[in-house]
């Protein structure tokens, strides 16, 4: 069942088109992405989800209601992530959830929130006085105190490093292994791949793909590359004239191999028939990077 429903959304900021056309549902209990390239328009987009912004022109539906005319409704439903300047710097963690919590009608337990956001030991501590990944944590908590049914998580893990990226993956994963749909703003190409479902993929205010991470890999190509040194020279075309071969280049001292099918066998085969040995061979396989390129146009800026 979708849970949310943008239909055909634009958005102008004077005469500058934020958004031309896009449209999407979110399933129920799914990890959902927005992924894409600075100013491709996704803040755009999750803030006219949240009823922060006024859209020019479609629909949007949080669990059949209107986020602009119905916004009272919408908070109970529907967790944001706090922007870090939204809290004043010498709040406690402790006040930040015992004020947040009172906002809402259905209240999490604001401490089993905080044990479970491994904050327990920063209660007395002042936002200010929190590091990144902390800070970052509290306002997963605070969105998630009115125990909405889903929750938009904007950027969540730039600053973070590596290992508190990682402790934040596990805890998405964990929400939503307790119900709550998730909908991820991300710059990040693993952290799409390893988290979502579903990959919205925006790029000039247009949706250019929608689907799994897998599936966007599938669509854009099934090509694999086959690297390696051949131990003696090699006449290319007896790699060309295979039916899986599409193309054969040097770089360097290696040779690249691209094809399809069961590249590998057919190449090694080959090898092994002239006698050639492959040193250092690898197979690579097309990735959500690449995939990316192929709909865009151009790497995801980091
Ligand atoms: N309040 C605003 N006034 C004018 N232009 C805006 C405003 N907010 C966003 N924009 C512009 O609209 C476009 C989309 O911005 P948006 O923040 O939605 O993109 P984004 O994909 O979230 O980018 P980023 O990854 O950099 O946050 C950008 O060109 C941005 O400069």
């Amino acid at each position: 069942m979708a849970i949310i429903e943008v239909d055909d959304l634009v958005k102008r900021y004077g005469d500058h088109t934020a958004l031309s056309g896009v449209s999407f549902a979110v399933e129920e209990g799914e990890i959902f992405g927005i992924l894409g390239p600075n100013g491709a328009g996704k803040t755009t987009t999750v803030e006219c989800v949240e009823g922060l912004r006024t859209p020019d022109g479609g629909a949007v539906r949080v669990c059949g209601i209107d986020p602009q005319r119905d916004t009272g409704e919408l908070r109970h439903l529907l967790g944001a992530q706090l922007q870090e300047s939204e809290l004043p710097d010498r709040l406690t963690v402790r006040e930040a959830m015992e004020l947040y919590s009172s906002f809402y009608r259905d209240r999490a337990d604001w401490r089993e929130l905080v044990d479970r956001l491994n904050l327990t030991g920063t209660l007395g501590t002042q936002f200010r006085r929190l590091s990144g990944g902390q800070q970052q944590r509290l306002s997963i908590a605070l969105a998630l105190i009115g125990n909405p049914r889903v929750a938009v998580l904007d950027e969540l893990t730039t600053g973070l490093d590596p290992q508190a990226r990682r402790d934040t993956w596990d805890l998405i994963e964990g929400i939503r292994d307790r119900g709550v749909t998730i909908v991820l703003v991300t710059h990040f190409m693993e952290e799409a791949e390893r988290l979502c479902d579903r990959l919205a993929v925006i790029d000039s205010g247009r949706l250019v793909a929608l689907d799994s991470p897998a599936g966007l890999v599938a669509r854009v190509d099934d090509r694999q590359r086959v690297r390696f040194r051949p131990s003696a020279p090699l006449d290319h075309a007896v790699l060309t004239a295979l039916p899986e071969v599409t193309s054969v280049e040097r770089a360097g001292s290696q040779l690249v191999v691209t094809g399809t099918g069961d590249l590998l066998l057919a190449v090694t085969t080959v090898l092994a028939r002239h006698q050639v040995v492959a040193a250092g061979l690898r197979v690579e396989q097309t990735s959500l990077d690449d995939a990316f390129v192929a709909l865009t146009g151009r790497p995801l800026d980091t």
